[in-house]
């Protein structure tokens, strides 16, 4: 099921987890080079005291060459940092984030995911030297503090303008680096972003939808520090699963808590265009509720399809299950209405009321739906549809949602469906959940729709 969707997920997570890192390589090699060999002047510099000028892009640079003028700096190589900072880069980090703490909040996922825009308010060395000033100081004063007293914050706080052009805060970025970490950047992710994009709407997913997904997976990852040690992998099926889970779980509920606890009978009735497997959902209801020891009567509603009343009794008679219907050309409502009353007398628990198969665009058949709501006032009105129909399905929820209020929806045939665009946009669209997926032509071929179940199936997380 869905295996298409599968696919191209996988790849998405491939690429943005080989870019990010990319980008931890890059940030690494550079933190290296930097701490590697201090140069001569630096350590004269810093000996004496004086600003030391950084270059322009050092990241953590400012931080960390400095500490290295002092000695060696233990640069936590890639794949091995240790997991406590030594007290040099702890220092210097304090001193960052000291700085930082009293200028601005520590980066949380949500803040970092808003980098600041605002251009740098001075010039770049200025402000990397006093980073730099500030940790050569703390890492040259005392380098090891003395035992359980902590170093003294730097009183100089990092300026809140004090971001750099790529949109992050040169002192977060110096923190983040000293600490062995790297910061996840929107533009590492500008290209994986965009073939998700097209992969979900080549899988039928509805554009609004797609939107949304990127948008969380934006919000989570951009700005988002990691461990040189952590996989990017995990951060990035982590921010996808949950932007998946966000959109596909919309207003999902707990349909046999809703059975169990209503007041009998629980009066269902199924709506949806001709041939998607309305009467054979009902079937398949029926028994999924015998299953779980409750009983049910079928309605059918169907008086307009010749033939109907015959399909629906042989999975009646095949079901054991009692069948209320009228002639061709019946109110719908009156039958639907007559199993009601022949619920309340035989004490059965669920009435299953069928309707004919009709388009949003056909007012008698939509007028015939609102007389049914008048006359019945079910507790549900179930809307079918198939999940290979994919946007079309998509559309045709929202339009029978709009015409009749809907309170879910069971997307049959998602056995043939690789694309899977349906059962991620219907409920996102409608913001009615998807109860139920039919899953072939058998009795039980009718599962429970459980969005992590199938966000964990599409990222391959299941155990
Ligand atoms: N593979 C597959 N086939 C299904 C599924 N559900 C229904 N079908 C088939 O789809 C066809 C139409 O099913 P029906 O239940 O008659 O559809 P309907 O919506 O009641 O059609 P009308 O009565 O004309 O409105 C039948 O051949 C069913 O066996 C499913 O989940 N998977």
């Amino acid at each position: 099921m869905f295996d298409g969707l599968k696919e191209k997920l996988g790849r998405f997570r491939k690429d943005a987890e080989e870019v990010a890192e990319e980008n931890a390589e890059a940030v690494e090699a550079e933190d290296e080079a930097e701490t590697a060999e201090p140069t001569e002047e630096t350590a004269a510099d810093t000996e004496s005291g004086a600003d030391v000028a950084e270059p322009a892009d050092a990241t953590a640079g400012g931080q960390t060459t400095d500490e290295s003028a002092t000695e060696p700096q233990a640069a936590e190589p890639a794949g091995e940092p240790e997991d406590e900072p030594t007290s040099d880069a702890s220092a210097a980090a304090e001193a960052a984030t000291t700085s930082e703490s009293t200028a601005e909040p520590e980066p949380s996922a949500s803040t970092a995911s808003e980098p600041a825009t605002e251009p740098p308010t001075e010039p770049e060395s200025e402000r990397t030297d006093e980073a730099a000033t500030s940790a050569g100081a703390e890492s040259d004063e005392g380098a090891e503090p003395e035992e359980g007293t902590e170093p003294e914050a730097e009183t100089e706080p990092a300026d809140e303008s004090d971001e750099s052009s790529s949109g992050f805060g040169f002192a977060k970025k110096a923190k983040s680096a000293v600490r062995g970490r790297v910061v996840i950047e929107e533009e590492d992710l500008e290209d994986p972003l965009w073939e998700l994009e097209m992969a979900l709407l080549e899988s039928d997913v509805e554009m609004s939808v797609a939107e949304a997904i990127l948008d969380q997976i934006r919000a989570e990852l951009v700005g988002q520090e990691r461990k040189f040690t952590e996989s990017t992998g995990d951060l990035v099926d982590e921010a996808l699963r949950d932007a998946l889970l966000s959109v596909i779980g919309v207003g999902q509920f707990d349909f046999d808590e809703r059975v169990a606890e209503a007041d009998k009978p629980l009066v269902i009735v199924f709506t949806g265009i001709n041939g998607v497997g309305k009467t054979t959902s009902i079937a398949k209801l029926s028994k999924y509720l015998d299953d779980r020891g409750f009983s049910s009567v079928i309605a059918n509603g169907d008086t307009y399809r010749a033939g109907a009343n015959e399909q629906v009794r042989e999975h009646a008679e095949t079901l054991d299950t009692k069948l209320i219907a009228h002639e061709q050309g019946g109110d719908p409502a009156a039958v639907i209405y007559d199993g009601v009353e022949y619920a309340e007398a035989n004490d059965i628990d669920v009435v299953l009321g069928d309707t004919a198969g009709r388009l949003h665009t056909s007012d008698d058949l939509m007028e015939q739906l609102a007389k049914i709501d008048r006359v019945v006032d079910p507790d549900m009105t179930l809307f079918v549809d198939e999940a290979v129909a994919g946007q079309d399905a998509v559309n045709r929820a929202r339009e029978f949602d709009d015409a009749a209020e809907i309170d879910g929806a069971i997307l049959t045939k998602a056995d043939a469906d690789s694309q899977g665009g349906a059962a991620i946009s219907v409920a996102y669209v409608t913001g009615k959940p998807i109860l139920f997926l039919g899953t072939g032509q058998g009795y039980d071929d009718l599962q429970r729709f459980d969005p992590e179940a199938l966000v964990d199936d599409l990222l391959g997380l299941e155990e």
